[in-house]
């Protein structure tokens, strides 16, 4: 709370401003949903990320949101446009990687904090451009074969998976290499990480401590992939309770023998190891199976058999490796001068350039019909095209994909 600027509140008294900056300059918009009107812009303490305040009309005061996930940093102005759960913000002359975010308002994971924290909360996300499906969790017994499951669909479909790689503290094996298969950490350095709020999750497995870094996924969605995490159960209990929109497999034995066999022959653990891998599958294999955790259960017997059934699952059964992602689906260059408009489930960009003889303008279509998954930090699924360009009243039609 607090004394609210006076040609804030004199703004806010005198007419909606919804999407358009204010007049003082100082790179403000407001949007009005409800009784809440969001108050989004440069601080006047000269922070230099995008700061939120709320006026509360029904209250008559302004509230202080608590603010989850990276604020993104101050630009030369942004336009904001309400869609149902959150607010678009396209910044003016940033980066193609960082022209796009979302301040979440009333999404679920919005309104389970609010609720936990009796607070008002926002959320922040970028946006990142093309139809990525939903992160893929794959939790199951050590030695059932996740590790050889997501290589077989690493190398088949190299431009549409990543592996979200994991920070651990065990040793690594002959072939690990730090960085691809762990960030491998020492135990009072992630301890220290996972304080300060870095982990989307952690867990202790077989005496070892593990955890997936919130940068681990976000890496994978920044470059247009759909993520992979090889994670145990009390991981994936953990996602499935975190705003993280994702698929739950669990892979199974065929027998607790067979099991057994797979990693006796594997050969990178020590016979203690290896016991005490075999007394945790028993449980883990009871919970994978009775929890309401995992949306799937494969049972991986014959190998190829168990590809082909998760490939089918991911929707892939039949399909031909994808080409990489064209640069210009994931480029966008939104100039300063600009206005924005709301069709349904469309925004529409009017970009106007002028050059040296003429002035032109290109209309570019961003849908967001289709966004997924907010935190952590990213919004998936935006899809942009260009609809026209016209500067001698000729409108060309182009898709950008
Ligand atoms: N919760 C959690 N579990 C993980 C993570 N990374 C790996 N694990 C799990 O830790 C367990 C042991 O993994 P690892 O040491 O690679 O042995 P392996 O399963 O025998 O190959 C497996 O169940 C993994 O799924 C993580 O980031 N978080
Ligand atoms: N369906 C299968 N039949 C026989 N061996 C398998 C099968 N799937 C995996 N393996 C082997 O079992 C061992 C353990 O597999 P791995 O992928 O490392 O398991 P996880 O990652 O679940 O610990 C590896 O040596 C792998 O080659």
């Amino acid at each position: 709370m607090g004394e609210a600027p006076a040609f804030l509140v004199d703004d806010l008294q005198n007419e909606p401003l919804n999407g358009f900056e204010l007049k003082s300059g100082t790179c403000k918009t407001t949007t009005t949903i409800g009784d809440k009107t969001y108050v989004i812009g440069g601080a006047d303490d000269g922070t230099l990320s995008i700061e939120v305040r709320i006026f509360d009309s029904s209250l008559g005061e302004w509230v202080q949101p608590t603010v989850y996930g990276t604020k993104p940093l101050l630009s030369k102005g942004h336009s904001a446009v309400f869609l149902n759960d959150r607010i678009l913000i396209l910044k003016k002359g940033a980066k193609s990687d960082d022209q796009i975010w979302f301040l979440e308002v009333d999404t679920q994971y919005v309104r389970r904090q609010q609720k936990q924290l009796g607070t008002e909360v926002v959320a922040w996300s970028k946006g990142v451009i093309g139809n990525v499906e939903k992160p893929v969790v794959i939790s199951g017994p050590s030695g059932v074969g996740k590790g050889t499951l997501i290589s077989m669909l690493m190398k088949e479909f190299p431009a549409m998976f990543g592996f979200s790689v994991s920070h651990t503290t065990r040793a690594p094996r002959g072939t690990e290499k730090d960085g691809v298969h762990y960030h491998f950490t020492e135990k009072s350095v992630m301890e220290k990480e996972i304080e300060d709020g870095k982990f989307l999750e952690f867990a202790s497995v077989h005496g070892n401590l593990y955890g997936t870094s919130v940068e681990a996924v976000e890496v994978v969605a920044d470059a247009g992939k759909r993520c992979i995490l090889d994670i145990d159960v009390q991981g994936a209990r953990s996602v499935r309770s975190s705003s993280l929109e994702a698929i739950f497999i669990f892979v199974c034995p065929p027998s607790m023998e067979e099991l057994e066999k797979r990693l006796r022959d594997r050969g990178t653990e020590t016979e203690e190891q290896i016991l005490k891998r075999l007394r945790n599958a028993a449980a883990e294999i009871e919970q994978g199976k009775s929890s309401k955790i995992f949306d799937f259960i494969l049972y991986n017997d014959n190998l190829e058999e168990c590809y082909e059934k998760l490939k089918k699952l991911l929707g892939l059964s039949g399909c031909v490796a994808a080409p990489p992602k064209s640069a210009a689906l994931r480029e966008f260059n939104l100039p300063l001068d600009h206005s924005v408009s709301k069709i349904d489930d469309k925004i529409i960009i009017n970009c106007i350039s002028s050059g040296l003889e003429k002035e032109s303008k290109n209309l570019i279509m961003l849908d967001v019909s289709t966004l997924k998954g907010g935190a952590p930090g990213r919004t998936r699924g935006l899809d942009f095209q260009a609809i026209g360009s016209f500067s001698d009243g000729l409108i060309g039609m182009e898709k950008l994909s």
